[in-house]
C-alpha cells in the first residue's frame, strides 16, 4: 500500500477483502464495476454502486442520529479506520460541525474513554516494557512514507490530566487536523503514544484499560526512554517533523530545549499556542486601537502554554522596541500558588524569568495563604489582556473580570483552556460582565453570544490555526529545524487574516471552515522565515506557493491499477 500524494492512478497488488481492509484504499460501495472485476470484489460488496457524495450524505445522516457527541466521535474514529478518504471528505465538507467531534472538546472524552472504544490499531504504542524493541517496531516498511509525527506521553491531555495510553486519541486527533486543514497526506502521518504508565488511579483500576498498567516511570528511567525514542526517530525518519503534544509542563519545556537543535521538532502546547495567542492578540489590539507595547498581560497558568505565550509576546514587544526587562515587566503570571513573584515564594523553572520583583508587588494584598490572587493582580496591574491556560474552569471570576472592565475600554480576554468544561470562563459571562466590550478568544468552540440587538462572534483561539500550516511549511522547504521566529511568522500571518481588520464587530480570526486557507497562508510565511534563517531550501515565492499547493492532498477516490 503505497498511495502517492495526489497521484492520479494508484497501483496496488491487493484485492478482495485485503483491499477493502486498507482504510487508505477502501472505497466501500464506490468501487466501480470495472474495479470490482479487476480486484475480485464481486459478492463482497452490495451490488449498488455508490459514489463519494452519496457516502458522505449517508454517513452524515447516521452521525446526526446519535444521541451524544461521544457516540459521534466513536463513529468517526471507526470510519477513519475503515475508509479514510470518506472520513476526510466528510470532515472537510462539514468541518464546522465535525471539528468539535474529532478535536476539542469531544476528543477529550475520546481520550478518557479510549479503552472502551479501542477497536483497530492506529498509530504506534511505544511502551516502556517494549523499550528494547523500539527500533524493530519503527523499522516496519509501512512507515516508509512518514513525514509528520505527533507524539504524546498522555500525561496532560487538554485540561483533563493524565490519561495514560488514552493520550493516543490526542495524537490521532492532531494528525487528523494536519490532513483536514493542511491536506497533508494521511499516509505520511504517524500518531505515537509513549506508554510510560499512568498515575491515573481510575485508569489503573479499570479492567478494560488497554495501556501498560503501571505507575508512570520518572526521573532517569523516563529520560533514558525518551532519549531512546528520539534517537530511533532521528535515525529512522531523518526528514520528518516531530510534534510534542500534551506532555506535562516541566517535561514539555525540558524536552523541547533538549531536542530542538537535534531534529526538526516543536512543542505544540508551548509554541503553537504562543503563535495563535499572539496572532489573536494582534488582531484584538487593532480593534481596541492600542499598541502591543502598551499591553499589560495577566496569564493565569504558568506551565507549558503560559510560559510559551509569555516568551513569544515578550519577543514581539522587543521587536516593537521595548527592552527585554521592560517587556517582561508587563507580564503577570499566576500559577496554582498565586502570582509568580520574588520574595513571596520559591520561584523556579521557565516561569522565573517572568517573576515580578519583590519591590513591584511589595504593597499588594496577600490572601490568607500568603498568595496574591487574580483579583489583586487585576487591581494593581490593571491588565489590558487576560489569558487563561490553567485548565481551571471558573478561574476568571466575576469580580476580577468586572474590575478589569472598569479599568480598560476593550478588555482582551482569552480563556484558552480545553476542553469546554475547563474554560476559565464562558463567553456569555464575559460578555455580560463587560457589557459586551470584551474581545474574546476561547480554546474550544463556543456559539456567538446575543448582546442587545447583535450577536457577538466568539473567536476560537486554538493552536489548530497554526500547527497544520507549520507542518506544510516544513514539508515544502524540507526544513531542518523549527525556530521561534517561524512561530512569530505564523502568528503574524494569522493576524493578517483577521476578519476584524475590516469590521470591528467581526470575529478576531477566520471561521474554522477557512482553516485550509489559513494553513496555506501560515505555511507560506513560515516557510519564508525558514528560508530567511537558512533552515530550509530556498526558492522563489511562486515556486514556494506551488510546492505548498502540490502537497495538498484532496480526499477523492482515485482509479486503481492492479500490479
Ligand atoms: N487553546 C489552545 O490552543 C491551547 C490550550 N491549552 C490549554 O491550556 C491548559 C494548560 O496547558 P499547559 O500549559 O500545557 O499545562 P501545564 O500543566 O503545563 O500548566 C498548567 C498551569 O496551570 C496552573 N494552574 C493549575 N491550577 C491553577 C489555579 N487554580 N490557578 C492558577 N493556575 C493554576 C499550573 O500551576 P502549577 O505550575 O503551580 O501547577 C500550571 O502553571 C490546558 O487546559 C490546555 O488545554 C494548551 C495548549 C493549547
Ligand atoms: C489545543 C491543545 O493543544 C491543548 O489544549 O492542549
Ligand atoms: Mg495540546
Amino acid at each position: 500500500m503505497n498511495p502517492k500524494t495526489n497521484s492520479t492512478v494508484i497501483e496496488t497488488a491487493l484485492s478482495g477483502v485485503d483491499l477493502i481492509a486498507q482504510p487508505l484504499l477502501n472505497k466501500g460501495t464506490a468501487f466501480t464495476e470495472a474495479e470490482r472485476d479487476a480486484f475480485a470484489l464481486h459478492g463482497i460488496l452490495p451490488p449498488s454502486i455508490g459514489n463519494l457524495d452519496d457516502q458522505v450524505r449517508r454517513r452524515l445522516t447516521v452521525l446526526r442520529s446519535f444521541a451524544t457527541n461521544f457516540e459521534r466521535y466513536s463513529f468517526l474514529r471507526d470510519l477513519q479506520d475503515t475508509n479514510e478518504t470518506l472520513f476526510y471528505a466528510l470532515l472537510i465538507r462539514h468541518i464546522e460541525e465535525l471539528l468539535p467531534l474529532v478535536y476539542t472538546p469531544t476528543v477529550g472524552e475520546g481520550c478518557q474513554r479510549f479503552s472502551e472504544i479501542w477497536r483497530r490499531p492506529r498509530g504506534l504504542f511505544l511502551s516502556y516494557p517494549n523499550r528494547h524493541r523500539m527500533r524493530d517496531i519503527l523499522a516496519d516498511p509501512r512507515f516508509d512514507q512518514v513525514r509528520v509525527i505527533v507524539v504524546s506521553d498522555g500525561e496532560r491531555i487538554l485540561g483533563l490530566g493524565d490519561q495514560g495510553a488514552g493520550g493516543m486519541g490526542i495524537s490521532i486527533g492532531k494528525l487528523s487536523l494536519y490532513t483536514a486543514c493542511a491536506g497533508i497526506h494521511p499516509a505520511s502521518t504517524l500518531p505515537i503514544l509513549l506508554d510510560v504508565g499512568t498515575n491515573n488511579q481510575e485508569r489503573l483500576d479499570n479492567p478494560l484499560y488497554v495501556g501498560w498498567r503501571n505507575p508512570r516511570i520518572s526521573g532517569e528511567d523516563y529520560e533514558a526512554f525518551v532519549e531512546e525514542f528520539v534517537s530511533c526517530i532521528a535515525e529512522r525518519f531523518p526528514n520528518a517533523l516531530l510534534q510534542w503534544e500534551d506532555f506535562a509542563g516541566a517535561n514539555a519545556g525540558r524536552l523541547l530545549a533538549r531536542y530542538r537543535d537535534r531534529l526538526c521538532t516543536f512543542n505544540d502546547d508551548i509554541q503553537g499556542t504562543a503563535a495563535v495567542a499572539a496572532g489573536t492578540l494582534m488582531a484584538a489590539i487593532r480593534v481596541s486601537g492600542s499598541s502591543l507595547t502598551e499591553q499589560r498581560v495577566v496569564l493565569v497558568g504558568a506551565g507549558a502554554a503560559g510560559t510559551g505565550i509569555a516568551g513569544l509576546l515578550v519577543q514581539a514587544m522587543m521587536d516593537a522596541g521595548l527592552s527585554q526587562g521592560e517587556a517582561r515587566s508587563r507580564f503577570y503570571l499566576i500559577d496554582s500558588k498565586g502570582l509568580v513573584a520574588h520574595g513571596l515564594r520559591p520561584v523556579e523553572g521557565e516561569r522565573a524569568q517572568y517573576a515580578q520583583s519583590a519591590e513591584a508587588v511589595a504593597d499588594w494584598q496577600l490572601d490568607q495563604a500568603g498568595r496574591i490572587e487574580l483579583l489583586d493582580v487585576v487591581r494593581n496591574a490593571r491588565p489590558s489582556v487576560l489569558i487563561g491556560v490553567s485548565g481551571q474552569a471558573g478561574a476568571f471570576h466575576q469580580a476580577a473580570v468586572r474590575m478589569m472592565a472598569e479599568q480598560v475600554a476593550r478588555p482582551i480576554i482569552f480563556p484558552l483552556s480545553n476542553p469546554t468544561s475547563r474554560s476559565e470562563a464562558t463567553p456569555a459571562d464575559l460578555v455580560a460582565w463587560t457589557e459586551g466590550r470584551a474581545l474574546i478568544g476561547t480554546g474550544s468552540p463556543f456559539p456567538p453570544v446575543p448582546f442587545g440587538d447583535r450577536l457577538i462572534p466568539i473567536t476560537q483561539t486554538n493552536n489548530s490555526y497554526i500547527f497544520p500550516g507549520v507542518g506544510l511549511a516544513v514539508l515544502a522547504v524540507h526544513a531542518r529545524r523549527i525556530s521561534d521566529a517561524m512561530f512569530m511568522a505564523a502568528g503574524r500571518a494569522l493576524a493578517e487574516l483577521s476578519p476584524a481588520r475590516n469590521d470591528s464587530h467581526a470575529a478576531l480570526l477566520p471561521p474554522v471552515d477557512q482553516l485550509r486557507e489559513v494553513a496555506i497562508a501560515v505555511a507560506f510565511e513560515v516557510a519564508r522565515q525558514a528560508q530567511t534563517e537558512g533552515l530550509g531550501e530556498t526558492c522563489g515565492d511562486e515556486e514556494l506557493r506551488q510546492r505548498i499547493q502540490d502537497l495538498v492532498w484532496e480526499p477523492v477516490y482515485r482509479p486503481y491499477r492492479r500490479v
